[in-house]
């Protein structure tokens, strides 16, 4: 029948991918093998050893509590239940002890049979009744300790999505990754099972300590004066294991962020021969872990052995004392055997209280890592008031005198820029790399807002539109080819939910995807990822643009179509591009000028302003940037664009005219 719902000792030690959860765990009768290690587990995995060392949290405990006690609404009836549990569980024990005491001097030495079956039964019923007991409260305070996670979990989930891209730049996934694994459930220990666990010690303290004076009081007091001994055995081990955890931490993280690394750059690896030196790193950040692992669980070892001491001590010293009382003939056998039975019972819940300032402390740096993502704000909302929007729009851009900085930037990165885009015309964005024409894309979609002027779609501020009717006109195809992991079919259907096979086939037929999808054993139902073997990056690409014809966006972004691709692949990837191009506003950013002479405009940005506008021939004529621009690529004087690569020449493309 035990019932010590939750184990208020601090987090074990290990990052998140070598976690052990521990939550719902039950303590054992006797467990004094629970290594209250206490460390802040949940601390940034790739932060410097520095800087982790000295991570300390600057949230009270209290104010945690508050931010996030708001969630267990719904579940509070059940913490009620479980408490409830604790208390008869605890309540059971006491009385099966007591039971037990009058078994032993009432049948055991009288000798009497008869005098063994009615003690027996009633404590036989109290342990039938209190498994019971514990065993819905158990289950209970696992289920609400694991819908306390999920709502946390999905709140920080659903708020992460909506953040700027920046936020995404300040942040290493790894560490978002983390945050919603490893602090969540620190955090669950802090509000649900903190609280349960503190009302589950704390009665089990008063109703073992209550009948430990009722069966002798000096005895009794006794045991109370040796219990700071826990307390002091923590208190002489914290700060150690605190710091020797928090080592093996920084070197876990440390392994993962080689390993991660490694692996994403395994083309460079190999092609520089650096095998050699990867490993090298590799085996310094494992011996670190091993040296930091293996301190870590001797100090660990030490702890519980001397608990085990302390434990040992205690127990033989109220022997001791109660061998002496029944000498003189003042206590019973049976009284002084569940008197050692409640020190049992009773130094677990005193040992789980004294560390528990070191579990609330570990729970408060997690919370202060939640609270760092829930607090950033969310850049772009719905309008406050409901203005009419049509469902689908005839595609006419402007952005008027538009400014704008990235959060925390220095300056600007577009200053006063002005232009128009009829529905069905080809808008052409270029200029130098960190020219601003990848942050027109942004503000289209509104991953931001403009800092200064006004963006407007249809005549109505891209703000008066709701978030998500707006993306659903204006769709986007970004520079880095987004594949998920999923079948094909799923890749092209979420272009628009609830697209029949058809459509999605017919997409893919636009696409010019639909041969090589076909040629696949398992046809549109392949799974593939960005990583996918089967298929090259031109053809990832088609899939991309079958998506799109799918969303059939009335305004479409083009962000770089063709960055990466050779200039076969890329040439394969035009056709269908123009083809999800027709009828549709496009604003295109790009490099390649030898889209340059399809474009109804275009705009030359440079230090983030508008520099020049008008058509390719216009703007040749006009013997400026843009001319200068083009005489680099025609001329093969290549130019570096954002990601290092080169652009072809123009007279190659130009040789097919492959846009026309
Ligand atoms: N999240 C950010 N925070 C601060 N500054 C940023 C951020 N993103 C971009 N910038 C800056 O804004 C400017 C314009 O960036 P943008 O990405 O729009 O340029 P670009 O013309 O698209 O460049 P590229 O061709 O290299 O992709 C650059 O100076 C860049 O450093």
């Amino acid at each position: 029948m035990q019932l010590r719902v939750v184990d208020l000792e601090p987090v074990a030690a290990g990052s998140g991918r070598h976690r052990r959860s521990r939550r719902g765990r039950v303590h054992g009768r006797y467990e004094t093998g629970a290594i209250p290690i206490p460390v802040f587990d949940t601390e940034p995995v790739y932060e410097d050893a520095e800087e982790e060392a000295e991570a300390k949290p600057t949230l009270p405990v209290r104010d945690a509590f508050k931010r996030f006690w708001p969630l267990t609404k719904g579940d509070r009836r059940w913490m009620i239940v479980i408490c409830l549990c604790v208390v008869i569980a605890a309540l059971g024990e006491t009385a099966a002890i007591l039971l037990f005491s009058d078994l032993t001097d009432n049948a055991l030495q009288t000798g009497k049979l008869s005098a063994f079956w009615a003690p027996a039964a009633k404590w036989l019923g109290v342990t039938i009744f209190g498994a019971g007991v514990g065993y819905v409260g158990n289950s209970l305070a696992v289920w609400v300790a694991e819908r306390f996670v999920m709502r946390l979990r999905g709140k920080v989930f659903s708020h992460i999505q909506d953040l700027p891209p920046d936020f995404f730049q300040r942040n290493r996934h790894g560490d978002l990754v983390e945050r919603l694994t490893g602090d969540v459930e620190s955090v669950e220990h802090m509000v649900v099972s903190g609280v349960v666990g503190t009302i589950s010690a704390v009665f089990s303290v008063v109703f073992f300590s209550a009948a430990a004076l009722y069966l002798r009081w000096d005895l009794a007091l006794a045991t109370f004066v040796l219990a700071p001994l826990f307390w002091l055995s923590a208190k002489l081990f914290s700060s150690k294991l605190k710091d020797v955890s928090r080592d093996e931490r920084v070197a876990d993280g440390a392994i993962t962020s080689v390993v991660e690394e490694s692996l994403g750059n395994v083309l460079l690896t190999q092609a520089y021969n650096r095998k050699r030196s990867e490993e090298t790193r590799l085996r310094k950040e494992a011996k670190s872990w091993l040296t930091a692992s293996v301190l870590s669980a001797r100090l660990s070892e030490r702890y519980a052995q001397l608990v085990e001491v302390v434990e040992t001590v205690c127990v033989l010293t109220v022997i001791g004392l109660g061998a002496w009382e029944i000498s003189a003939d003042r206590m019973t056998i049976g009284k002084l055997l569940a008197f050692a039975a409640f020190l049992g019972y009773l130094y677990p819940p005193i040992r789980s209280l004294g560390t528990l300032g070191l579990t609330l402390n570990a729970a408060a740096v997690s919370a202060e890592r939640i609270l760092e993502i829930v607090d950033t704000e969310v850049t772009v909302r719905d309008p406050e008031r409901a203005v009419p929007v049509p469902r689908r729009v005839q595609g006419y851009v402007e952005f008027r005198q538009v400014g704008f900085r990235y959060p925390a930037a220095e300056k600007n990165s577009l200053s006063n820029v002005s232009f128009s885009a009829q529905p069905g015309e080809l808008v052409l964005v270029t200029g130098a790399s960190g020219a601003g024409k990848s942050t027109v894309s942004k503000l289209l979609l509104r991953f931001y807002d403009p800092g200064a002027g006004a963006i407007s779609l249809d005549g109505v501020s891209l703000s008066d539109y709701p978030v998500d009717h707006l993306r659903d006109n204006v769709a986007l195809l970004p520079q880095k080819t987004l594949i998920l992991h999923d079948t094909i079919r799923e890749n092209i259907g979420c272009g628009r939910p609830g697209a029949t096979y058809e459509e999605i086939v017919q997409a893919a037929i636009d696409a010019n995807a639909d041969d090589f999808i076909m040629a696949l054993p398992g046809g549109y139902d392949t799974p593939i990822d960005s990583h996918t073997a089967e298929l090259s990056g031109g053809q990832l690409q088609r899939i991309a643009i079958a998506r799109a014809m799918l969303r059939d966006a009335p305004v479409l972004v083009l962000d770089e179509p063709t960055t990466g691709l050779d200039a076969l692949a890329a040439r394969r990837v035009i056709k269908p591009l123009r083809r999800l191009m027709r009828g549709r506003t496009t604003i295109m950013i790009t490099h390649d000028l030898n889209l340059a002479p399809d474009a109804d405009r275009i705009l030359v940005l440079d230090n983030g302003r508008l520099v020049e506008v008008g058509t390719h021939e216009q703007l040749l004529a006009q013997q400026g940037a843009y001319a200068h621009l083009h005489h680099s690529q025609n001329s093969g004087t290549a130019i570096a664009d954002s990601t290092g690569a080169f652009r072809i020449p123009i007279e190659l493309a130009a040789e097919n005219r492959i846009w026309r």
